[in-house]
């Protein structure tokens, strides 16, 4: 599976678990709430037959259960708030609301869960909109009172009223300016953790990266190595190397500097890079020798994709910067194909060994491990030739 579809994967799962956490944590909140109106209504504070109180503790049960269940069967990944806070908010609101209206004489009592509901709004919603909760609230607490003035025959104390009210204002204050701290402490933490991670992975690049050509290093061309050693010992799996060394590059740096000779470098790798398939990998892994992986290949196979290489190589016009002339430069390569349970070292030793014996017999070739020590068989006829004049053998300027 892709890494990201996998990280995307992971994401949800922990968010879901949040979510649920934050669920249950308001079903416990609306059980505990039950269990009080359940016992004021024994003491005779709640004015509602028992039918009614039984209907109301059985929908108020579904409601609060409701919301684990959307979440447990994923159901709810399908709105455009997964985390349903205005639905659950809105729910425990009416629960309330309806205790308060038919419990008049316990109804101060029951603003602190208001309070709950604003503190559990902390979390889901921006500092700015807190306000808008509180206000909303008060609203509906004075709601009540007013369906209480009308509807019921519960006596409504004014001078009690206004007191309360206040003491709920401020109440309501109290918690929104504790959620703006909350709130702004949540938005710092975010911002290091995010920043956190940007670090961490730019720090996993840099361990498995070469600075200059952005190719994989020496350290993870071992970890890609063991990897395809694995799968190769498991059976019906095979795997190549090729070493690749480009001819003359002292002479690069020698005229026309390190800063060209870097230029060259990039190019070259960029273009190694172009040629090989999607399932191939390269590293460098010194100066200037590349080393690259041919996933499932075989020796045969991979001798044409070296050939490949080096036919690209040697026609990539490679432009040194500005003020510099545009150069080519050929490579040599070295092809070994790992052998089941060998070291990793024998395998890279064959291909070293090839590389080196692709020196030896004039550059601008490859040399396959079965050549080895005789070389001439994957020669450039051009290349030795070319090895007896100086001249001729410095990267040529195309340009
Ligand atoms: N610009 C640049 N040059 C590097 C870097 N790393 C190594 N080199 C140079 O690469 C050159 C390698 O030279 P040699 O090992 O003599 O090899 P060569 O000149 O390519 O000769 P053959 O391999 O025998 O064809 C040296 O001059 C190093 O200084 C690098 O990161 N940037």
């Amino acid at each position: 599976m892709d890494s990201q579809v996998l990280k995307d994967d992971q994401k949800i799962t922990v968010a879901q678990k949040l979510r649920l956490r934050r669920s249950l944590m308001a079903v416990g909140a609306g059980f505990a709430n039950s269990l009080v109106i359940t016992i004021a209504w024994q003491f005779g504070y709640v004015f509602v037959s028992g039918e009614l109180l039984f209907a109301y503790l059985a929908v108020s049960s579904i409601g609060y259960a409701l919301f684990p269940w959307l979440i447990l069967t994923k159901k709810n990944l399908n709105f455009s708030d997964p985390s349903m806070t205005s639905f659950q908010i809105g729910w425990q609101l009416i629960m309330i609301l309806v205790c308060m209206y038919a419990a008049p004489g316990i109804r101060e009592l029951l603003i602190v869960n208001f309070l709950l509901i604003l503190l559990f709004s902390v979390f889901r919603y921006h500092p700015k909109q807190l306000p808008f909760v509180a206000a909303f609230l008060l609203s509906s607490y004075l709601l009540v009172i007013l369906a209480q003035l009308m509807w019921s025959s519960a006596p409504i104390h004014w001078q009690y009223e206004v007191v309360t009210s206040l003491v709920f204002v401020l109440g309501l204050i109290g918690v929104s300016l504790l959620g703006v701290e909350i709130s702004s402490l949540r938005v710092a933490l975010k911002r290091r953790n995010e920043h956190l991670a940007l670090l961490t992975a730019k720090n996993e690049q840099l361990a498995v990266t070469d600075d200059l050509t952005g190719l994989y290093n020496r350290r993870h061309l071992m970890r890609i190595l063991r990897r395809q050693k694995s799968l190769s010992d498991r059976g019906g799996y095979q795997f190549s190397i090729g070493f690749i060394d480009l001819d003359f590059f002292k002479q690069v740096n020698d005229t026309y500097g390190h800063a060209a000779g870097d230029a060259a470098l990039v190019a070259v790798a960029k273009e190694i890079n172009r040629t090989l398939r999607d399932v191939d990998y390269v590293a460098r892994i010194g100066g200037e020798e590349f080393v690259v992986v041919l996933s499932q290949t075989d020796y045969a196979e991979a001798l044409r994709i070296a050939e490949r290489l080096r036919a690209d190589i040697a026609q990539l016009k490679i432009d040194l910067g500005e003020g510099q002339p545009t150069i080519a430069l050929t490579a040599s390569l070295g092809v070994a194909t790992y052998r089941l349970t060998e070291t990793l070292n024998d395998l890279i030793h064959r291909g070293d060994s090839a590389a080196y014996a692709a020196k030896s017999c004039g550059r601008n070739c490859i040399v396959g491990e079965k050549e080895l020590p005789e070389t001439e068989q994957y020669k450039n006829p051009l290349a030795s030739s070319k090895l007896e004049d100086p001249d001729l053998v410095f990267p040529a300027i195309v340009d």
